[in-house]
């Protein structure tokens, strides 16, 4: 049987109506040539929005870590090491980006399916359809009998009930391509370790298009897969070398040792994060990308300003902060993530979605106190609501008369990345934005991916720059 992208589904949300309608609801206060959408329109305007959550990026890019190597140097690495080969292109004015794609279109005539299926879950679906193998703890189902060498088919469980070690799964699924076993039932599923590790299955063709490759195609701390718009959030950011940056929500840290590229290891970064548990990931990212010049702490960043200044130790520079203490800060915080795709199965609550303003608020208001006079402040989410983008902003100018929006389209051409395929648009214009500044300056916000009228779908991952200066 053959099977092509019209296959996929049209939308990751799967129970719930009412994340729909806010979405919907949201559409219908866009101006578009200063008239609202009728309600049809917006249904239209959400469900071409609803299936390119469902969709893959069709390039991938790569971040090289300049502190250590060149895009040069990764691109012969990459070549040599991804079968097939894929196409890599490369940009002078912009050293850490290289694209990579597949000479062929393959999703043009889809591919045929093989009879064994091997099932996986939506997280690790979402990763093979950017170009992943399946490793082994993404399996959740395969049948009795299969062998190292066999060739089948994978299929992430698109309504999480597929059980854990399933044989067969007659439920919702997506088909995401074709490839060899590497791993046994037993192995997978037996007792012979608790934690399976490694590539389950080598993927050999993928419905998606996309090449296959993954971070392991280079040594350690070459390069990371990473979206354009997350490399260019840090080029606007424009860290130096000296600077005294401020990475408030840093983990796993990708920005992190972007912002240490960029400032050549001179100067000091610091990086908070509230979890825990992700503090190992962050350091072991900025270990194994050299960067020297960082120090983490584990801490609530709302909490990051010192409210008693004897209690302030300088040097070394420890949380809680005086005022004004950075040159640059990054505000990358936690955010309802819509715009990650592909998205094979959302369980987002109405609840949940709403839950971030308030956060997002207290944590840019901590960022304003702590930015120096003239400091740069960028904001950013990877996620498509107004509320937490272009309402975040009319907000942030209205409570915060210190700030400036600075545009940037502007930054984004001044730092020569108009031919790296930067494309963005511009943000709304939104029926309940209170501010007069914010309407005069709505052109300055980017947002990357979507136009600005939800319907020219492009190929990158969505994420929203803002940068204030104050
Ligand atoms: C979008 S992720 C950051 C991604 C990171 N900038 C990168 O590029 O790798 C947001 C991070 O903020 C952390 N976080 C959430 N609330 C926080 C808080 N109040 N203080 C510090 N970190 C927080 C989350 O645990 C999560 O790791």
């Amino acid at each position: 049987m053959s099977c092509s992208l019209s296959d996929y589904p049209k939308s990751p949300f799967k129970f719930d109506k009412e994340v729909r309608e806010i979405l919907k609801a949201e559409l219908q206060k866009v101006l578009h040539d200063d008239q609202f959408l009728t309600e049809i329109e917006a249904q239209e305007k959400l469900n071409s929005l609803l299936e390119w959550f469902c969709r893959a990026p069709k390039n991938t890019f790569f971040r090289i870590n300049t502190l250590i190597t060149d895009a040069d140097t990764v691109t012969n690495y990459i070549k040599k090491n991804c079968h097939p080969t894929p196409s890599v292109s490369i940009y002078p004015d912009f050293p850490e980006l290289i694209t990579v794609s597949n000479p062929w279109n393959s999703t043009k005539y889809g591919i045929i399916m093989h009879s064994v299926e091997v099932i996986v879950d939506a997280t690790c679906g979402a990763a093979v359809m950017r170009g992943a193998h399946v490793f082994a703890p993404g399996v959740v189902g395969i049948p009795h009998g299969t062998k190292p060498g066999d060739f089948v088919s994978v299929f992430a469980d698109a309504s999480k009930k597929c059980k854990k070690g399933s044989t067969t799964f007659n439920g919702e699924k997506v088909y995401l391509g074709n490839g060899i076993i590497k791993m046994t039932r037993e192995y997978l599923f037996g007792n012979i370790t608790k934690y399976p590790s490694g590539i389950a299955v080598k993927m050999t063709e993928l419905l998606s298009g996309v090449p296959i490759l993954s971070d392991t195609c280079l040594p350690k701390g070459f390069g990371l897969l990473q979206n354009v718009p997350s490399i260019v959030c840090i080029k606007v950011l424009d860290p130096q070398p000296g600077e005294t940056v401020l990475d408030m929500c840093a983990a796993p840290g990708n920005k992190t040792t972007h912002i240490a590229a960029l400032m050549k290891n001179q100067g000091r970064i610091i990086a908070l994060e509230k979890i825990k548990s992700k503090i190992e990931k962050l350091q072991n990212n900025c270990k194994d990308f050299s960067v020297k010049n960082v120090e983490i702490f584990c801490i609530d960043s709302t909490k990051a300003v010192a409210e008693d200044l004897s209690s302030v130790k300088i040097n070394p520079l420890c949380p809680p902060f005086p005022e004004e203490t950075f040159d640059r800060i990054l505000l990358d915080g936690p955010c309802s993530g819509l715009g990650q795709r592909p998205q094979i199965f959302n369980s987002i609550s109405p609840a949940e979605l709403r839950s971030y303003v308030p956060l997002q608020r207290k944590l840019f208001s901590t960022a304003v106190r702590l930015l120096k006079p003239s400091g740069i402040l960028v904001y950013s989410t990877c996620t498509i609501t107004l509320a937490e983008n272009e309402n975040m902003v009319a907000w942030a100018l209205k409570t915060h008369s210190c700030l400036e929006l600075q545009s940037v389209p502007d930054r984004i051409e001044s730092l020569g990345l108009q031919d790296a395929e930067v494309k963005y648009s511009v943000g709304f214009p939104v029926e309940d934005l209170q501010s007069e500044l914010a309407k005069k300056d709505f052109f300055t916000w980017a947002r990357f991916s979507v136009q600005t009228n939800m319907q020219k779908l492009l190929k990158h991952s969505w994420i929203n720059i803002y940068i204030f200066s104050s």
